[in-house]
């Protein structure tokens, strides 16, 4: 069993929530850090309804959901991250406030053997280690949307990770959070994005050329290859914003065409169409 029991989660979008629920399911203390009282007030709106939604599917009992409610709180000040034992940065997928995040965390969190971890798709760990002062307690720690429903978590040192800080963080993300682990090297989009990165932006292209429309795109995958969901839905729900950003990593890492976000996904983020998150993408969602 691990030793940590005090998280931090920097950042309460779809993936900083999902964490701070998971994290207090499995009977954790958690702090989430949020830059207003708007945004953490929408952050706690989304794990209430999840754990609702936990509870009408019978995974947890109304008393579960109340003690995972409770165990929960947050904050607009980084400096209460002072006795955090293991801290998820969950902000946005861009790599200059992601370093600041950990510039400061460095500052802050006086645990001596604290772990630093980011749930970054793609920012390399290394460049994030490198903000700190010690970048042999810093991993990528990456989980998948929905964070309470999907098991994985891939766990990504970079090239000064220590491995004490990999054992306890895996020991941690198997024991404690119950999910399954992979390893990928310090390489953008890891294992899961490097392959599902091109599928997606595949499906954006075949509909840009009106090679098909969207459900004929969706469902081919859902009824022809038994995909919960397609490609173009799939995209609503991770964020166009957030596919943009991470497909922008990889292409800067790599040069690879197949990684360059297309003109059609570019106009949607610029025009506020950022699928489900904000009721419109290549589908519509009834607010
Ligand atoms: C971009 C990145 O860097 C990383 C990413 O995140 S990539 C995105 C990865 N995500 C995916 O690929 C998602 C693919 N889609 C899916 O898995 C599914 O469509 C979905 C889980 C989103 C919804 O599936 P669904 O069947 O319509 O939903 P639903 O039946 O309500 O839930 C599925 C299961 O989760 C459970 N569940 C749902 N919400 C839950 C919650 N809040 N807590 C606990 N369990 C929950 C349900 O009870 C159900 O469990 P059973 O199978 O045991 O009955």
């Amino acid at each position: 069993m691990s030793d940590i029991q005090r998280v931090g989660v920097v950042g309460s979008g779809l993936m900083g929530s999902g964490i701070a629920e998971v994290s207090a399911r499995a009977g954790l203390d958690v702090i989430v850090a949020e830059v207003n009282a708007s945004a953490a007030e929408a952050a706690q709106g989304r794990i209430a309804s999840s754990l609702a939604r936990g509870v009408k599917a019978g995974k947890l009992s109304e008393a579960d959901r109340d003690a995972a409610l409770g165990r929960i709180r947050f904050t607009t000040d980084i400096g209460e991250f002072a006795d955090r034992q293991f801290v998820v940065e969950a902000v946005a997928e861009n790599e200059q406030v992601k370093t600041e995040v950990f510039a400061t965390l460095d500052k802050v969190v006086k645990d001596e053997d604290a772990i630093f971890a980011s749930n970054t798709s793609s920012i390399p760990i290394m460049k994030l280690g490198m903000a700190t002062g010690r970048p042999e307690q810093v991993i990528g720690v990456h989980f998948f949307n929905p964070v309470p429903v999907l098991k994985l978590v891939e766990i990504v040192p970079s090239l000064l990770t220590g491995s004490t800080t990999q054992v306890r963080a895996e020991a941690f993300v198997r024991a404690t959070l119950g999910k399954e682990v992979i390893r990928s090297q310090d390489r953008a989009g890891f294992v899961v994005n490097a392959l599902l990165i091109p599928y997606l932006l595949s499906a954006i292209r075949m509909l840009e050329s009106g090679f098909a429309s969207a459900d004929d795109i969706d469902n081919g995958m859902v009824l022809g290859c038994a995909h919960p969901m397609g490609p173009l839905r799939l995209t609503d729900l991770i964020g166009l914003d957030t596919t943009k950003a991470i497909a922008e990593s990889m292409y800067d890492e790599f040069k690879e065409p197949l990684y360059s976000p297309p003109p059609l996904l570019l106009r949607m983020v610029d025009a506020g169409l950022l699928g489900k998150k904000s009721g419109r993408g290549f589908h519509n969602y009834a607010k």
